[in-house]
């Protein structure tokens, strides 16, 4: 059977629209910002613990919306399935890497150009968010 991993990951957009992507130490995929779910905690509580993790980023509960829930192969673990609540974050301060992250790179998630994306953010979590983005605003203007 197919081993199934669930994580709360991020996509964190700049003003300028570009999204970030982290490498993990001693992996080649670029992919968002996150981790697996521990026991009893939420998917919010999740990628916040990852966020500050990873990205030494203090992030309010009520600055992160929900984008979704997909699935991918998972990049780094042969064999098993990515099961992912997926969150979007506005962010206009720096962010430095920390723990396991060995490099960020802020890509245009319309032309990544040849960067190597992990599956849910190449063939998911890009095209969620850009169809998000481009949706008009609720009051139509
Ligand atoms: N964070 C994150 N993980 C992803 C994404 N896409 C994807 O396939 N994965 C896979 O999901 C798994 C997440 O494991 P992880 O090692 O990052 O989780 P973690 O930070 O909790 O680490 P840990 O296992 O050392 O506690 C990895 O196999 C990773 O390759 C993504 O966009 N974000």
């Amino acid at each position: 059977m197919t081993r199934l991993i669930r994580i709360a990951a991020s996509v964190i957009a700049r003003p300028d629209g570009y999204v970030l992507v982290v490498r993990k130490r001693g992996t080649t995929a670029f992919m968002q910002p996150g981790g697996k779910i521990d026991g009893a905690e939420t998917a919010l509580a999740a990628v916040r613990r990852e966020l500050y993790e990873e990205l030494q980023i203090e992030v309010a509960e009520g600055a992160l919306d929900y984008l979704g829930h997909f699935s991918a192969l998972a990049a780094n673990e042969p064999g098993a399935t990515v099961d992912a609540e997926i969150f979007t974050l506005q962010w206009g301060e720096p962010v430095s890497s920390a723990a396991e992250i060995e490099e960020i790179r802020w890509v245009d998630p319309a032309i990544p150009g040849d960067i190597e994306l992990a599956a849910l953010t190449r063939d998911h979590i890009f095209p969620a968010w850009m169809a998000r983005r481009n949706l008009p605003p609720a009051d139509g203007g």
